[in-house]
């Protein structure tokens, strides 16, 4: 039977919720990612993560709740969420005394890959992780950051259109980073659908197209980086740089009632309004108005770690 081509998200999560005695790890999370998205889990040490991506993954069953891939469910047909799901889980062990290719190799053969097939997607994996140079190299002489290349290739090797991938930047130095975050950017653009999941989470932000805030099992906030930093926006910082007289500047700006924690010198003054956008806007006219010459007016941006600060307690299980 030729099943139809599946157009709903690519990852879904219903109600998940997985206890283990008196932990609950996951607890009613709900979330879904279209097709070629990248959707980045942020969450402390023991926020459920793993247990969530273990559950997509085949590995683990829920205690209640449902996953999908490409709307088969990981719970009722785990075979068929195999063969188009690629997993990187955050320990992996690796046979220290086999090579790259052999390591590949035995993998492409688990997933039922032969001949041509199996050879060409063989060269490509290693040509996508750069391991070409390293293919007869035992594993164990391999660094950090290319045993995670060759996890990654292993994920990779039978084409999956989804890939769960937990904390696949852990340990890696800011090069081996930059040069993954490329990786996970390529295979987005080639159509594939990622989740990730990270503790850095700048990493994160310049990865993802969406990130969930998940502690203690719940699901806090979900969203673009810049949806959840305004949701969650408490305080708007400001930074004005002007021309001219910054005493006129400081007195026009002290005496208006949206401005707070002013301070100015040599042409800077930074202040915190108070409201939104309407007081911002109205800030900027009033020194328009009294025709104060304005180089910068400018929202000074939290830091994805702020906005995480703010939103979990910091509770770990
Ligand atoms: N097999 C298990 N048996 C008992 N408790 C477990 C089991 N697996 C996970 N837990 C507990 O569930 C909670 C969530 O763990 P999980 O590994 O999913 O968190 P995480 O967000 O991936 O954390 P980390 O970032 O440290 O990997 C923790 O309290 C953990 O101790």
């Amino acid at each position: 039977m030729i099943l139809p081509a599946w157009n709903g998200p690519a990852i879904e999560v219903q109600n998940l919720t997985r206890i283990y005695g008196s932990t609950t790890a996951v607890n009613d999370i709900s979330f879904a990612v279209p097709r070629g998205g990248v959707f980045g889990y942020i969450g402390p040490n023991g926020a459920g993560k793993t247990t969530s991506m273990r559950i997509l993954a085949t590995l683990e069953l829920p205690s209640a709740g449902d996953a999908f891939i490409q709307g088969v469910s990981s719970v009722n047909d785990p075979d068929r969420v195999r063969g188009s799901l690629g997993f990187m889980p955050d320990a992996f062990g690796t046979y220290g005394d086999t090579n790259c290719a052999e390591y590949l190799d035995f993998f492409a053969r688990s997933y039922g890959l032969i001949g041509r097939e199996r050879t060409t997607r063989l060269r490509w994996v290693m040509d996508f992780t750069g391991l070409n140079k390293l293919a007869y190299k035992p594993i164990r002489g391999l660094s950090k950051g290319m045993k995670q290349r060759l996890c990654l290739g292993r994920a990779l090797v039978h084409d999956p259109a989804v890939l769960i991938l937990d904390e696949p930047a852990a340990g890696l130095d800011p090069r081996a980073r930059i040069e993954l975050r490329k990786m996970i950017r390529t295979l987005a653009a080639d159509g594939k659908t990622i989740l990730i999941s990270s503790h850095i989470l700048t990493e994160l932000a310049e990865m993802c197209d969406r990130v969930g805030i998940i502690e203690q099992g719940c699901l806090l906030a979900t969203g673009t980086v810049d949806e959840i930093r305004s949701k969650l926006r408490k305080t708007r910082n400001m930074l004005v740089r002007i021309t001219g007289s910054t005493e006129e500047a400081f007195r026009l700006l002290d005496a208006h009632p949206a401005v707070d924690q002013l301070e100015g010198d040599n042409g800077v003054l930074r202040f915190q309004i108070i409201g939104g956008d309407p007081q911002q806007v109205a800030i900027l006219h009033t020194l328009c108005e009294a025709r104060v010459d304005v180089l910068q007016y400018t929202l000074l941006d939290e830091s994805l770690e702020d906005v995480f600060l703010q939103i979990t307690e910091g509770h770990v299980q």
